[in-house]
């Protein structure tokens, strides 16, 4: 028999400002450990993935957002689970992001987005970014 593994559904918020974007880098003891990643969460039952993306920048950062457009979605398979995430083009409206769950919250270029060491779901999202 074949277990299945589980499937979840994640939002990411590509936080823009000018030309940077709010990269977040996760923990020592989580999952994918010390990977960058978007700031956002898993979609909970009921919940559109914008509702999802404000309801977690609001527990993570204690920021509200604007939702601009979709940039990408992607389909990986890690060991743990398989993790569908789409990611959104947003705009800080209020609040400073403080770090409530990340080691560390770094701006950065669109160039220089390839250099961290980013969760393979979030590449899509890298090459849309610095692509064209
Ligand atoms: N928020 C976010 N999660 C991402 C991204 N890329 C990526 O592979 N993930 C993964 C990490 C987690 O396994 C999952 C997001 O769930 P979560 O935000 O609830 O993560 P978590 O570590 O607190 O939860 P868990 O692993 O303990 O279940 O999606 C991304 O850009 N942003």
């Amino acid at each position: 028999m074949t277990l299945m593994k589980k499937e979840v559904h994640v939002v990411g918020a590509v936080i823009m400002e000018g030309d940077n974007i709010l990269c977040a880098q996760r923990g020592a003891t989580k999952t994918l450990a010390h990977k960058w990643e978007f700031p956002g969460g898993k979609i909970e039952a009921g919940e559109t993935p914008e509702a999802a993306l404000h309801r977690e920048i609001e527990e993570e950062l204690g920021a509200e957002i604007a939702i601009d457009h979709h940039i990408a979605d992607c389909t990986y398979e890690y060991d743990f689970a398989v993790v569908h995430l789409a990611t959104y083009a947003c705009r800080l409206l209020s609040g400073e992001p403080v770090s409530e769950e990340h080691i560390r919250l770094a701006w950065r270029k669109r160039s220089e987005l390839p250099e961290l060491d980013w969760a393979a779901a979030d590449w899509p999202t890298i090459d849309a970014l610095t692509s064209g």
